[in-house]
């Protein structure tokens, strides 16, 4: 059994008692029972036919009373690991009877919270039913224009219970009804009233500022600063600037708001007036299966993250990895030009985090938008757009390019595709690489001249050279992924296959069946001798791969 699967079981031998007998009498053959574990919820016993596929058992949470967990917003986790393959079974992914499947929603569940001050002011806001009660707090010191110097300066109390910074929302507040009453512990008075379903707070704040501040510059020192490692690289323009906004907003006071999307920590930087959305902070102790994670997901226990072959706190440098890697067409990024694939500007900081400590993390610029690729259909797409993505996508072998993962913005009179979240981009196998674009039609067309030429003119050996000098040197593996995934798209373009084609290679169809690439690479493995060293391993795939291509061609 897995170890995610031993963790969350033991509490599980209470719920079990409160399973109906109806549901734990052996069910059909190959039907098995699992529980469902959500953030805030106890879990949920469900009977499962083996050879249920994943996109049909999402169809089924879908169903259930859990209103708004459409299927396409769904994470399930097992073991460890996303099971991402929609085609693929359960038993493929050895799910047996007991074990527990996480499930994250990246539409999250909000609660409406109305807030209201002495002077009459009303602060409407929401709140995920994920987050934590020291969430909430922050909020409302921040959304009040109050200053508190400690979380613990703020008191919550429900039923005459105080209620504790870790506590979940939906734990305290499950339909959207409690009254929660708000106490400063310098003098205050609060009064709480109740607006149809939605909880009002009304706090009445001592007069004294003197009794409420709280030192935001951290000693002095800068409220996000990008973290370098080689004194010799050059920030680059659009980095400052990011970081200079989202300063001046922190320095007014104005917390993030955590995303309601997003299986990790992900917050909304705000700018200086505290109106717009600047740029998005992702801490690394909070990505998913991280120790801080706040969408319920268990620790990793081997340190593996969601997807094979990539790291628990590495998301943060893969994402600035990509940016890195992500070249202007012609040009350099130090002139301000965009790269090819407008991968938005990113970079390693440390970001004075919530009123309350300095943490590590990615910060990327926030781009405007009118929804991801999840909320569309792909027709309108441009077939450059499409492709954009797709060539940055081969290249860094991306684990995680779901449609979620693709906004949608408007250029002039067409659509523009951003690409965002590259967390698990670069892992040490191609195990997990999940194209979206796959299936759209823009990526069964031939890439232009100019794709063609940009492709030509990538260079793994640079590329890796390039990530060392900006502080991250790749383990062995993942300069291998990223060296024959460059060579498959160059060897794919120079023969005219479309990215479809290409992308075919690298992605597993179904969970146990190898890709392509994976093939490519054991049958390199089994003809070199132990000891050969890369540069003849190489070439031995170059070969292989050569002949795979023609062979598929000519077929
Ligand atoms: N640069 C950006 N500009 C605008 N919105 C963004 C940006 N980055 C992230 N977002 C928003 O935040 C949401 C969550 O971000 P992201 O997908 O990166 O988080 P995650 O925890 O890695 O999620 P996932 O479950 O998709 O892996 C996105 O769906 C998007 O709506």
């Amino acid at each position: 059994m897995s170890s995610a699967g031993v963790d969350t079981l033991s509490p599980l031998l209470d719920q079990l008692a409160l399973v109906p007998q109806c549901q734990l009498r052996s069910g059909p053959p190959d039907s098995i029972l699992i529980f469902l574990a959500m953030p805030g919820m106890p879990p949920v016993p469900m009977r499962l036919q083996g050879s249920e596929s994943i996109a049909a058992i999402k169809l089924r949470i879908q169903r259930l009373k859990f209103k708004g967990f459409v299927a396409t917003k769904q994470r399930l986790v097992f073991g460890g690991h996303e099971l991402s393959h929609g085609r693929s079974c359960i038993r493929d992914y050895g799910l047996d009877d007991g074990n527990v499947l996480h499930l994250v929603v990246r539409l999250a569940d909000i609660r409406a919270i109305t807030i209201e001050t002495t002077d009459g002011k009303r602060f409407r806001f929401q709140v995920e039913s994920g987050c934590k009660v020291g969430y909430l707090k922050n909020k409302l010191a921040a959304q009040t224009g109050e200053q508190l110097t400690t979380l613990k300066e703020q008191k919550l109390v429900l039923d005459e219970e105080e209620l504790e910074d870790d506590q979940l929302i939906t734990d305290i507040d499950s339909k959207g009804e409690a009254v929660i009453n708000l106490f400063i512990r310098h003098p205050a008075k609060v009064a709480t009233q109740q607006l149809e379903r939605e909880t009002v707070v009304t706090v009445i704040t001592p007069n004294q500022k003197e009794n409420l501040q709280i030192d935001a510059s951290g000693g002095g020192s800068a409220l996000v600063e990008p973290i370098i490692v080689n004194r010799k690289v050059k920030i680059f323009p659009a980095v400052m600037d990011m970081i200079g906004i989202t300063t001046a907003g922190l320095e007014n006071g104005f917390l993030p708001d955590m995303s309601t999307e997003g299986s990790g920590g992900v917050y909304f930087m705000k700018d200086h007036s505290g109106q717009s959305n600047v740029a998005v902070f992702k801490p690394i102790d909070e990505e998913p299966m991280a120790e801080n994670n706040p969408r319920g997901l268990p620790l990793s226990v081997d340190g593996e993250g969601l997807k094979r072959g990539t790291r628990v706190g590495e998301g943060a440098l893969r994402e600035v990895a990509a940016y890195v890697l992500d070249h202007p067409i012609d040009g350099c990024k130090s002139d301000g030009t965009a790269g090819f694939s407008g991968v938005p500007p990113t970079a390693l900081v440390r970001c004075f985090h919530m009123g309350k400590e300095f943490k590590i993390g990615s910060l990327q610029m926030f781009v405007s938008n009118f929804g991801s690729c999840e909320d569309m259909g792909p027709r309108a797409f441009p077939v450059k757009e499409v492709q954009k993505i797709a060539v940055l996508d081969i290249r860094l072998a991306n684990a995680d390019r779901h449609a979620g993962n693709i906004l949608v913005c408007q250029d002039g009179d067409h659509l523009k595709l951003v690409p965002i979240d590259h967390g698990y981009c670069l892992p040490e196998k191609f195990e997990d690489c999940t194209f979206e674009w796959l299936y759209w039609p823009q990526a069964r067309e031939p890439f232009s001249a100019e794709t063609v030429a940009y492709i030509r003119s990538l260079d793994a050996e640079e590329d890796i050279a390039l990530l060392k000098f900006h502080g991250w040197e790749l383990s062995h593996q993942s300069a291998r992924v990223l060296r024959v995934s460059t060579m498959l798209l160059k060897k794919g373009a120079e023969r005219g296959l479309t990215p479809c084609d290409i992308g075919s290679i690298m992605c597993r169809e179904t969970v146990k069946k190898e890709s392509e690439i994976e093939v490519i690479i054991e049958e390199a493995e089994d003809a070199v001798l132990p000891g050969t060293s890369e540069k003849t391993f190489l070439e031995t795939i170059s070969e292989i791969m050569d002949h795979h291509l023609d062979s598929a061609l000519s077929s």
